[in-house]
């Protein structure tokens, strides 16, 4: 089986890239196997710049291809916030509740209709000697009042989804990759993956 590295040390979406990847006939590794991996600074000011940013520090450490994934929740009401700021809106140490907190708190006396939100995916694949591919995926919704359900990660709880009728953190892991912008970015992936894995 073909090993893919992602250059990602959240716990949450390197589970998600697992369920991603297995069906495709990949194993995966992720930064959590390689604790003297750079810390790669996120100074870009778009989703592709860090994706990028990323990606390439780490194929060039390791020499070998690999895939980083940086995304974010939009929140209209919010001109965009958290956008590429999403893992740190309530701080450096990135704490997926403190986050939650925040936005609810700015969005206290946004109607419901005015609540709507996308979270955003850029998927950078670095190879060695060849040039940088970038993969985008997009899931919409809008911002519960509360937190509902307990899977997933980041702003789950409160991203709801009109044609499930659920937040993400109420789907399972499969539903959620169905539908999510992860998962959409994924399934572009997968139609080139056979010709960049080596
Ligand atoms: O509810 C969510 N469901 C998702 O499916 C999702 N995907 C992204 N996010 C949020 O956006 C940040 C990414 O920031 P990010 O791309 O820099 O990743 P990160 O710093 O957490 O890890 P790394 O991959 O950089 O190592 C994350 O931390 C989350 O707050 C999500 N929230
Ligand atoms: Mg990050």
């Amino acid at each position: 089986m073909n090993t893919v590295l992602i250059a990602t040390a959240n716990k949450g979406k390197a589970r998600e890239f697992e369920t991603l990847f297995t069906p495709l006939g990949y194993q995966i590794k992720t930064l959590l196997d390689y604790p003297d991996a750079i810390d790669v600074e996120e100074t870009g000011t778009t989703f592709e710049e860090n994706a990028v940013l990323k990606a390439e520090t780490i194929s060039k450490q390791y020499n070998v291809m690999t895939i980083a994934d940086d995304s974010g929740l939009i929140v209209d009401a919010l001109n965009g916030e958290p956008g590429v700021y999403s893992a740190r809106y309530a701080g450096e140490e990135k704490d997926d509740e403190a986050n939650i907190d925040k936005v609810l708190e700015k969005l206290k006396d946004v109607p419901k209709d005015k609540r709507t939100a996308h979270f955003h995916c850029t998927l950078a694949v670095a190879r060695p000697g060849d040039k940088t591919i970038t993969v985008t995926g997009q899931c919409e919704g809008t911002i519960t009042k509360e937190r509902i359900g307990t899977n997933g990660f980041g702003y789950d709880p409160i991203f709801w989804v009109e044609d499930k009728k659920r937040t993400l953190a109420q789907l399972d892991q499969d539903e959620k990759n169905e539908i999510s912008h992860r998962g959409n970015a994924i399934k572009l992936l997968a139609i080139m993956l056979p010709t960049l894995v080596k």
